[in-house]
């Protein structure tokens, strides 16, 4: 895989202002990427972006959209891409980094197209956390973070959604041969061991761990 820094566009085709690492991080509600990033942030020059909780900051603030995405969020759909992109690229323009974990976020195939042809940016790799639902709603039950769509109804409806537009869009990038899938059916410490061999050591390029990493893209890394 070469590097796609390089290449990036903006939407007119010419040179991005910069050029930003992105990692997107993918996998089934509940399977661990909040938990996963934070110590990615901790060990690693990243700066974290969940889109969901973007989404819900959106809502607090009181904007025009905020009783749009409620609805949504309660529903389990996912967002129209237009907003959750905007608030990305806000959130990517005041962070003042140029390395970023993009956390559940893109959720189906036209989340995807839109990033690519909006910012130009194409995901160093896609870290994807594999969990059987079981687990999942175990996780999701027991949160306790007062989230509304923490309830059974609603991660029901969140599995659905993960399994017809989110999986289509790991698979897109599998073919690329930029998935590191994990086994994420462990204990976090376990789950972070694997997650710091693929990123490599502190002072490593996530680049040239990228690459490295090619070689094992179709396998569950554990
Ligand atoms: N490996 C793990 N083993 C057990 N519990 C975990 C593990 N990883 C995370 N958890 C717990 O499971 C719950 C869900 O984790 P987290 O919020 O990181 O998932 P998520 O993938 O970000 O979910 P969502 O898509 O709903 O935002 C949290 O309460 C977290 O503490
Ligand atoms: O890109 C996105 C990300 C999230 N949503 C909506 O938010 C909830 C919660 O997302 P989490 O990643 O679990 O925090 C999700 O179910 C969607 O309704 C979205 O629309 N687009
Ligand atoms: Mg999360």
């Amino acid at each position: 895989m070469g590097s796609v820094e390089a290449t990036n566009k903006d939407a007119n085709g010419s040179p991005a202002e910069k050029n930003p690492t992105v990692v997107f991080v993918l996998g089934g509600p509940g399977s661990g990427k909040g938990t996963q990033c934070a110590n990615i942030v901790d060990n690693f020059k990243f700066t974290h972006l969940s889109a969901g909780d973007l989404l819900r900051a959106e809502i607090k603030s009181g904007s025009e959209n905020g009783t749009m995405i409620q609805n949504m969020i309660k529903e389990g759909k996912i967002v129209p891409s237009e907003v959750t992109i905007k608030l990305l690229q806000k959130a990517m323009k005041e962070s003042g980094n140029d390395k970023f974990l993009i956390d559940g976020f893109p959720r189906n195939e036209e989340n995807r197209a839109a990033f690519e042809k909006v910012t130009g940016i194409e995901p160093a790799f896609v870290l994807y956390f594999d969990c059987p639902e079981e687990e999942m709603e175990r996780r999701l039950l027991s949160r306790n973070q007062g989230r509304e769509d923490d309830n059974i109804e609603t991660i029901r409806k969140r599995f659905k959604v993960f399994l017809e537009s989110s999986l289509p869009v790991i698979n897109y990038y599998d073919a690329k041969g930029k998935v590191r899938k994990i086994n994420a059916a462990r204990s976090v410490e376990e789950v972070f061991e694997t997650v710091k061999g693929i990123f490599g050591s502190k002072n490593e390029k996530v680049i040239s761990v990228s690459i490295a990493c090619s070689v094992v893209s179709h396998f569950v890394i554990t």
